[in-house]
Order: C-alpha cells, then sequence, then structure tokens
C-alpha cells in the first residue's frame, strides 16, 4: 500500500469594505500572500454601514489593487464569496474549499466587534482568527481573550508594513492622502468621479 502525504491547504479569507481600498488593505494582502497557500479576497457590504459607494465599484477597485500586486495564483479576488455576513461566506468558502482549513482575517479594530456579529459562533468555528495591528488600535495578547473564551483559535499577525490610514479618511478628504492609495485604485477614483471634494460639488439653492 502507498502512503501518500496529503497536505492540508491553508486559505486566507480577506473581506472589506474597499470603499475605498487603500495600502493598509494592500499590506495585509501582501502580507497574507507570503504566509498562506492561497489568499481570498473580496469587498462587501458591511451589516453595520451606511451610505457605501456601489458594491461593483468596491469590488472592481479592489481587483485592480490585487493584480497590481502581480500574484495571480495565490492572490484572488471572489466575487461570489460576497455577503454582509461572514458566516454566510465562510459557508460559501466551506462548499468552493472542501479540504481547505480557513483563516478570517480582520483588523485589530474589530477583534472587540466579532463576538456580536452575525453567528459569530461558526465563524469562530469554522475559521482560524488572524488579527493585524492597526496604528491607533492597541492590541495585546490579552485583547483576544474574549475571543478565545468563545473557542476562538487566535493569532496576531506580523504585517509586511503599518498604514495610518482608514476609507473613511479618504473618502472625506478629496482624496487627502493619494499616496496611501494604490496607484490603479486613484486613476479608478478619477476616471469615476468617486469622493469629489465638498466644495466642487454644486449645491442646490
Ligand atoms: N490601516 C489599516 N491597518 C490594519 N488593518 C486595517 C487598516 N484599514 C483597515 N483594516 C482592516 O481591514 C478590514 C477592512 O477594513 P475596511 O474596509 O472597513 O477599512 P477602513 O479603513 O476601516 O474603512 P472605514 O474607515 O470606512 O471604516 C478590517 O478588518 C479592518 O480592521
Ligand atoms: O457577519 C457579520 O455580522 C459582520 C459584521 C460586520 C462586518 N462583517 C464583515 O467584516 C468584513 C470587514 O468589514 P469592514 O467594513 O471593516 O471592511 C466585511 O467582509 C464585512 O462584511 C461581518
Amino acid at each position: 500500500m502507498t502512503i501518500r502525504s496529503v497536505r492540508t491547504t491553508h486559505v486566507a479569507l480577506f473581506g472589506t469594505s474597499a470603499d475605498p481600498p487603500h495600502n493598509g488593505h494592500r499590506s495585509i494582502v501582501a502580507t497574507l500572500g507570503h504566509q498562506f497557500d492561497y489568499v481570498a479576497v473580496w469587498a462587501s457590504d458591511n451589516p453595520w454601514k451606511r451610505d457605501q459607494s456601489p458594491i461593483a465599484m468596491r469590488m472592481d477597485m479592489l481587483e485592480l489593487a490585487i493584480a497590481d500586486l502581480h500574484t495571480p495564483g495565490t492572490i484572488q479576488l471572489h466575487r461570489e464569496l460576497s455577503h454582509p455576513y461572514t458566516a454566510v461566506t465562510l459557508e460559501r468558502a466551506r462548499r468552493l474549499w472542501p479540504q481547505a482549513e480557513f483563516t478570517f482575517v480582520i483588523g485589530a479594530d474589530l477583534v472587540k466587534q466579532l463576538p456580536n456579529w452575525h453567528r459569530s459562533a461558526d465563524v469562530i468555528q469554522w475559521a482560524n482568527i488572524l488579527v493585524f495591528p492597526r496604528p491607533g488600535y492597541d492590541l495585546q495578547d490579552t485583547d483576544l481573550t474574549e475571543l478565545r473564551s468563545h473557542g476562538a483559535q487566535v493569532a496576531i499577525a506580523t504585517p509586511l508594513s503599518q498604514h495610518h490610514i482608514s476609507s473613511s479618511t479618504l473618502r472625506q478628504g478629496c482624496p487627502e492622502q493619494p499616496d496611501e492609495i494604490p496607484t490603479v485604485v486613484q486613476a479608478y477614483i478619477h476616471q469615476n468621479n468617486l469622493y469629489p471634494c465638498p466644495e466642487n460639488t454644486p449645491t442646490t439653492p
């Protein structure tokens, strides 16, 4: 009898509002590309957020940012994983890759929020959780205690680089820190007149 070694495929899952994608997201995805067999990325409608740009545009911007990393075999956009609820995304991922081990990726700002998500018990049961440090958000191992008390396998990532930037800042600022937006995404924003400066927007009398 031949014994074959079958290695589990480790898949990282990263969902983002991507409104717009910025270098914080880019650093997360690039770091994952070095550490996982495969990285699946999608844009979604966060059930806790309102007035987001059209999902198709956010998905397009994310696709451009991913293509710009030039790692087509490892990091890919998966539009079909997009759902406001991560538990539903994970159901889809489990159907797509039945043999894989999943790691769901969040930034430090979501650590305290995740236990309150829709069917968070399923999320924690079906995926390891990897937390990326985020400037402005303190992150100690003790901050993971609550998630661990719910049975989560949680770890803190070591990112390739850290960026003190958020999509909301970029949306307000015309955008004010364009160097924190990948160049390919900047071009898309310009072409589609996304996030216009308030002073350039005509006011109705
Ligand atoms: N600069 C950053 N450093 C580390 N993690 C980040 C950073 N920006 C976002 N993230 C993480 O990436 C994921 C997607 O974040 P999201 O798309 O909401 O970006 P955001 O900048 O927080 O947007 P917004 O300001 O609109 O809330 C979340 O898990 C978030 O914690
Ligand atoms: O499942 C939930 O209840 C839930 C609540 C808030 C956010 N999420 C997901 O978490 C991911 C990160 O959200 P965001 O807005 O920080 O980019 C994104 O894929 C959202 O759909 C999921």
